[in-house]
């Protein structure tokens, strides 16, 4: 589904991003971790192709094909979907309208609002005001609507109650057409009946109590440092923080 090949990003001239390679296959999820300013936003921004990220070397293959170059309405027409961190307010656009635009008039919007708990928020301006967790509920409402067939989450549980992060849980299975039990549970469909895949940057790792996923990586400087299983690595992270992961991305370790 998608494929990095030594891909390098500077941002202002500034490089932040050295010969990452990423191989997430249909289907798959993947999940991201490491300390604050190490590039994983920039990573995903660059894969969505935000005009701020400059590829300085390397390749993005989505579906087989080179997008490198591509403008990010084209990726989105091809089927790439992301959440940022924070979404501008955009004034005079309604998030019905919003809605409309990301599912080209054919999504049934207030059966998606209700799924997402968006319903009063329709006819307000698009992100106007919203509190923390109304702006992810938003995003994922469009996201809903776009049906996008990779899926970035760019710390999705940030800011998020409770028992809101089920909401988001569920919206962002609802669009990687994984099945959600009442209970919050996430029913686990067999790899190869899914279609969908997804990239999932998280600190927290909560995320991963409704969306399970398949692989983790570490970012440190710039590189992906580790890989490996999402659990056994939230965990190691939580017991010995960043420093095991940065000694193993030094010795050249893989876990
Ligand atoms: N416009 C810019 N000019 C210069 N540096 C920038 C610019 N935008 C981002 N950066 C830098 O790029 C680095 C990577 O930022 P990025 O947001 O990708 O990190 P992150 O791993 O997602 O961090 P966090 O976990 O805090 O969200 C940071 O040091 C950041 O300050």
């Amino acid at each position: 589904m998608l494929k990095l090949e030594n891909l390098s990003v500077a941002v202002n001239n500034r490089p932040i991003l050295h010969d990452v390679n990423l191989h997430i296959k249909q289907g798959e999820v993947h999940v991201l971790f490491g300390p604050n300013g190490t590039g994983k936003s920039t990573l995903i921004g660059a894969i969505m192709g935000f005009a701020r990220y400059t590829i300085t070397a390397g390749k993005i293959y989505f579906k087989g094909q080179d997008i490198t170059n591509l403008p990010i309405d084209e990726r989105a027409r091809r089927g790439i979907g992301i959440m940022i961190q924070r979404p501008p307010t955009l004034r005079g656009l309604s998030v019905r309208e919003m809605v409309n635009i990301c599912g080209k008039n054919q999504a049934d919007v207030e059966i998606l609002a209700g799924k997402t708990n968006m319903l009063e928020f329709l006819d307000r301006g698009v992100n106007e005001g919203f509190s923390g967790g109304e702006l992810k509920r938003s995003e994922l409402l469009q996201l809903m609507a776009q049906q996008p067939e990779l899926l970035m989450l760019d710390e999705p549980e940030s800011g998020v109650d409770i028992e809101n992060i089920a909401v988001v849980g569920q919206a962002a299975n609802y669009i990687l057409e994984r099945g959600t039990r009442k209970n919050g549970q996430t029913i686990k469909k067999r790899r190869l009946d899914r279609l969908k895949s997804g990239l999932i940057i998280t600190h927290t790792g909560h995320i991963l109590d409704y969306v399970p996923a398949d692989m983790a990586h570490v970012m440190y400087q710039g590189t992906l440092s580790c890989s490996g299983n999402p659990q056994e690595m939230l965990a190691c992270i939580h017991d010995k923080g960043y420093e095991e992961c940065i000694n193993c991305a030094l010795e050249g370790v893989k876990i």
